[in-house]
C-alpha cells in the first residue's frame, strides 16, 4: 500500500462550496488511459537450493533454461518434495514478471496473453499464478486450456547461478486466433521473449507470437524483445540478429546474451551493435549495472552534466541527458549511450538475482508508457515538440531501472510486492517533476 500522505485542512469543505469546473478537471475518467501487452508461457517458479551433483543426477546443464520431459519432471519434483528442498513457489515467467512489475511500478494496466487452466483448484499452480499476479495485470485475455500451466524449477547453487528446468504443461498452446488484433494494435508496446520461439511438435506459441508481432508491426506499436538466456541465442545468432532487425524495436538483454547475439563481450559495444537493428537497447551487466543505447535527433541532443566516461566508445555518455527517439523520426540521428552503476552500489546482501533484469525492463517500459500517456492527455505540451520515444532522458531511465532491480535483489521473489517510494533523495529532482 502506498503511504497515505498528508491531509490539508483546506481540502475539506461543505458540498455547496464545490466548484463544478474544478471537479470536471479532476475527474480521472476524462483522462485517456493506455496499456502495454505481453505474451508469455505461463509458469510458476519452484525454487530450490541445489548443488552440482543434484543437477548431474537429473542431467541438467548449469546456468541454462532447459525444457524437461515428464519422466525427469516427476523424478525431480518427487526428489525436491522428499528432501524438503523447495523454498518458494511463486508466479514466474520472464514476461509475466515484467508485466507484473510494470503494473506495480506504474500503478497501471498491462495485459498478459498466454494460456490458463480452465479448471482451477485452490492451491494448484494455476491458482498460485493468479494469486501472485498484480490485479493491475489484465488476465481477461488468457486462452483457457484443458490441463496444467508450466512449471519452472529454479535451481540455485552456492554461487547464486540459476538453472531453469521447464516442465511445459500446456504453456505453449496459445493459438494465433487467440491474439486480439485491436488489443495489440491499440497498446503502447508489445512485449515478447526469445523463449516464445522455443516450441516443438504441435505447440502453437511461436505462431501466436508471430501473429501478435505482425499486428504490432503493422500498427507501428513498438515490439520489445527480451532475450531470456544466452544458450538459446548461441544456437543460431545469425537467425536471431535477422529476427531482431526485421521485427523488433527495443531489445533487452544481459551482457551474456548481448555477446551471444552481437559477438561483443563488452556490453557497450554489444549495445552499439544492436543499435544497428533497433531503436533502443538495454543491456544489463549484473554487478556492473546497466548500459543503454538509443538515438536522438541532432537538434534535440542534450549534453550530460556528469563527467564524460571512457570506454570502448570514448566519452560515450556525452548525450545521455537526451530523450530517446525512433531512428526513423530523426533527420540527423545521433547515437547516444549511458551507463548507470547499481543503485547504492548494490545491496549489502543479495537475496536472489532472479528477475533483476525483468524488473529493469519493467522500469524502462514504465517510462515509455508514461510518455504515451502524457502525449495522449497533454498533446500540446512543449514536451512533445520533440517526438521522443521516452518520457525521461536515457540517463534517468537507466537509474530508474537499476533502482527497480535493486528492489528485486533484496527480496526472494522476482515480482515486486509494492511500488517504489514516491520521492527519493538518490534520484534527481527532475525525475519527479
Ligand atoms: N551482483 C550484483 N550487484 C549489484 N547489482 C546487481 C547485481 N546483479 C544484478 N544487479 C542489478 O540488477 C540489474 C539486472 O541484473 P542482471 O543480472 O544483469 O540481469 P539478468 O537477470 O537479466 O541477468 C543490473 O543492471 C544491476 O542493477
Ligand atoms: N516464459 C519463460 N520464462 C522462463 C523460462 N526460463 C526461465 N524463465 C523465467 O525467467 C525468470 C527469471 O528471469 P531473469 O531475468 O532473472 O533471467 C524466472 O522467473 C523464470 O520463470 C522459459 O523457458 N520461459
Amino acid at each position: 500500500m502506498k503511504f497515505p500522505g498528508r491531509r490539508r485542512h483546506k481540502h475539506y469543505f461543505p458540498v455547496e462550496d464545490k466548484d463544478p469546473l474544478i471537479s470536471q478537471f479532476h475527474s480521472s475518467d476524462r483522462l485517456t488511459h493506455n496499456y502495454i501487452c505481453g505474451i508469455d508461457q505461463i509458469v510458476v517458479d519452484i525454487e530450490a537450493k541445489v548443488d552440482q551433483a543434484f543437477l548431474d543426477e537429473f542431467q541438467l546443464k548449469r546456468g541454462m533454461s532447459q525444457v524437461i520431459d515428464s519422466t525427469i519432471t516427476n523424478a525431480l519434483y518427487d526428489r525436491l518434495k522428499r528432501d524438503k528442498l523447495v523454498e518458494y513457489e511463486f508466479a514466474g515467467g520472464t514476461i509475466g514478471n515484467t508485466l507484473h512489475n510494470y503494473s506495480v511500478l506504474a500503478d497501471d494496466r498491462s495485459v498478459l496473453l498466454g494460456v490458463m487452466s480452465e479448471n482451477i483448484n485452490i492451491g494448484s499452480y494455476a491458482y498460485r499464478f493468479l494469486c501472485n499476479t498484480s490485479s493491475r495485470v489484465d488476465l481477461n485475455y488468457l486462452q483457457p486450456v484443458d490441463g496444467p500451466i508450466g512449471r519452472c524449477f529454479t535451481l540455485i547453487d552456492d554461487t547464486g547461478e540459476r538453472t531453469f528446468a521447464i516442465s511445459a504443461g500446456l504453456m505453449n498452446y496459445l493459438r494465433p486466433e487467440s491474439i486480439d488484433k485491436a488489443l495489440v494494435q491499440n497498446s503502447s508496446a508489445l512485449l515478447i521473449s526469445a523463449y516464445l520461439m522455443r516450441t516443438q511438435g504441435d505447440e502453437t506459441m511461436t505462431e501466436a507470437t508471430m501473429q501478435a508481432v505482425q499486428y504490432a508491426n503493422e500498427a507501428g506499436v513498438p515490439v520489445v524483445l527480451t532475450l531470456g538466456t544466452k544458450f538459446l541465442i548461441e544456437q543460431d545468432p545469425t537467425w536471431w540478429a535477422e529476427f531482431v532487425e526485421k521485427y523488433v524495436d527495443i531489445l533487452a538483454m544481459n551482457e551474456e546474451e548481448g555477446e551471444a547475439i552481437t559477438g561483443f563481450s563488452d556490453p557497450l559495444l554489444a549495445a552499439d551493435k544492436a543499435l544497428d537493428w533497433v531503436d533502443l537497447v538495454i543491456c544489463t551487466a549484473g554487478a556492473r549495472g546497466m548500459f543503454m543505447a538509443g538515438y536522438v535527433e541532432e537538434s534535440f541532443k542534450r549534453e550530460t552534466e556528469h563527467p564524460l566516461l571512457p570506454g570502448a566508445i570514448s566519452e560515450f555518455n556525452r548525450y545521455e541527458y537526451s530523450r530517446a527517439m525512433r531512428k526513423s523520426e530523426c533527420e540527423n540521428p545521433i547515437r547516444m549511450y549511458t551507463h548507470s552503476a547499481p543503485y547504492m552500489g548494490g545491496p549489502d546482501a543479495i537475496k536472489n538475482t532472479n528477475g533483476a533484469g525483468d524488473c529493469a525492463l519493467a522500469a524502462v517500459l514504465h517510462d515509455l508508457s508514461a510518455n504515451v500517456y502524457h502525449k495522449l492527455n497533454v498533446p500540446n505540451s512543449a514536451k512533445h515538440e520533440q517526438n521522443a520515444f521516452t518520457y525521461s532522458s536515457l540517463a534517468q531511465i537507466s537509474k530508474y531501472a537499476n533502482r527497480a532491480s535493486y528492489e528485486v535483489l533484496v527480496q526472494h521473489s522476482p515480482r515486486l510486492s509494492r511500488g517504489l517510494p514516491e520521492r527519493e533523495d538518490s534520484l534527481e529532482q527532475a525525475y519527479w517533476d
